[in-house]
């Protein structure tokens, strides 16, 4: 690896500039073995894009990426063309970061992979250097030089032929379909919130929101023995989803014009009293709210999703109550979990595929993701 590590292997060719990089028109049809990739752009234009195929260097693998989950926050970059502040969409920028595939070559040095392997491709790749305290310490998400793929200036993984460092790929074994490997990722969002709310067995707990996060959150929680778990959403059909995919779990609409303060009333309802833990799942100001409400005295409000930039808390109900509030920011050291779980039966992914689409199908599957009406939870890309 060069100096200045992996970020500098991985800068990303501004597409425009990079003659080997080529925007394809609407109907034009790539070759079968094209490495076609789905980009977005500032212009909110998502669009398939032929590069070439990469050659693997020392320590790093050539992957067939065979499964991509959309995620929302790439319908995010292509339609908003941001996320916060630090994540600015300035030029075209591979999109997916839900990946798994299966090893194709390895370049010089790798001793832990060969052709044929299965692998779940971890998305955020950090320096790694001694002199980083976050990777030092295993906190590697909090990683200043971290590569995110798929997270602007770095492309994606929503791709035919991906290039990755051997360390940060994880086996999967022959019972874990592409599919769920590529549902990994989601699930280690989950999985970190889990690990850092400190959840236990018996705990009353709250999910707000029914999309993928909230939904993996889900099963993720009953794994880990939270009983009763309630989980909110504004759409009834979300909620019908977790129920067909949780039986068990309880659930409250949350209607349009009701206060927070009467959203945790019928929470509490439902649930026989307040909560132990909410885990937040829509970042939006009103649910964080509602979560704070159907708190017990002592309670946890952890919140992964991610919304406006300044929120007001209703700090006399916290203050009152000992109610902690604590975040999540992607993950670190889950993907094996995430494996394992799934490997052996405890965390079922694969109701979560709602629709499929083939690579050379990218853009119309991103319209169906970010088509509420679709009806969608997990839309993939199969190759
Ligand atoms: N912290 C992280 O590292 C991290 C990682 C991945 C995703 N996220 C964030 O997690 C959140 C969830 O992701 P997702 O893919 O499931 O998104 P999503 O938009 O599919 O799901 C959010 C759900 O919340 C529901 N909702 C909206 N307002 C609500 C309200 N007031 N009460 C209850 N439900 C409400 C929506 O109807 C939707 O079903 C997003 O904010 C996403 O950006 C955070
Ligand atoms: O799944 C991981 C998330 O989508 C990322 O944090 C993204 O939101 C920004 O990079
Ligand atoms: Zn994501
Ligand atoms: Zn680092």
């Amino acid at each position: 690896m060069p100096d200045g590590g992996f970020a500098v292997v991985y800068s990303p060719r501004n597409v425009l500039d990079d003659p080997s990089f080529r925007i394809l028109g609407p109907n034009e049809k790539p070759s079968r073995d094209a490495n076609i990739a789905a980009f977005y752009n500032p212009k909110h234009e998502i669009h398939l894009v032929e590069k070439p195929r990469p050659k693997p260097g020392p320590g790093q693998v050539l992957i067939h990426v065979r499964a991509t989950g959309i995620c929302g926050s790439d319908v995010h970059f292509w339609k908003e063309g941001r996320i916060g502040d630090s994540m600015i969409v300035t030029d075209e920028c591979g999109s997916g970061h839900e990946s798994a595939g299966q090893v194709v070559e390895v370049g010089e040095g790798v001793t832990a992979w060969k052709a044929g392997d299965r692998v779940a491709i971890e998305a955020g790749v950090p320096c790694s250097k001694p002199s980083c305290n976050y990777c030092r310490v295993g906190r590697y998400n909090a990683c200043p030089d971290v590569v995110f793929f798929s997270t602007p200036p770095f492309h994606g993984t929503l791709t035919r032929w991906h290039l990755h460092p051997a360390e940060w790929l994880h086996r999967l074994p022959d019972s874990v379909s592409f599919e769920e490997g590529a549902l990994c990722e989601p699930l280690a969002v989950a999985l970190a919130g889990i690990d850092r709310c400190g959840l236990r067995l018996g705990d009353p707990t709250l999910i707000c929101g029914a999309g993928p996060i909230g939904l993996v959150s889900l099963l993720s929680a009953r794994a880990a023995g939270a009983e009763p778990i309630v989980i909110t959403d504004i759409i009834q059909s979300r909620l019908d989803f977790a129920k067909k995919l949780a039986p068990g779990v309880r659930t409250v609409l949350i209607e349009r014009g009701s206060t927070p303060k009467e959203s945790a009333e019928e929470i509490k309802v439902a649930a026989g009293g307040p909560l132990k833990f909410a885990i937040e799942c829509t970042g939006v100001e009103s649910s964080i709210h509602t979560a704070i409400y159907s708190m017990q005295f002592g309670g946890k409000v952890f919140i992964i999703g991610v919304g406006k930039d300044r929120q007001m808390f209703p700090f006399m109900q916290l203050s009152a109550n000992e109610i902690d509030v604590s975040f999540q920011y992607r993950y670190a050291n889950q993907y094996p979990k995430a494996v394992r779980l799934v490997a052996g039966g405890l965390i079922n992914l694969k109701p979560l595929v709602t629709h499929r689409f083939r690579l050379e199908e990218a853009v119309e599957a991103f319209h169906v993701a970010a088509d509420p009406v679709q009806g969608a939870i997990k839309v993939q890309i199969h190759d």
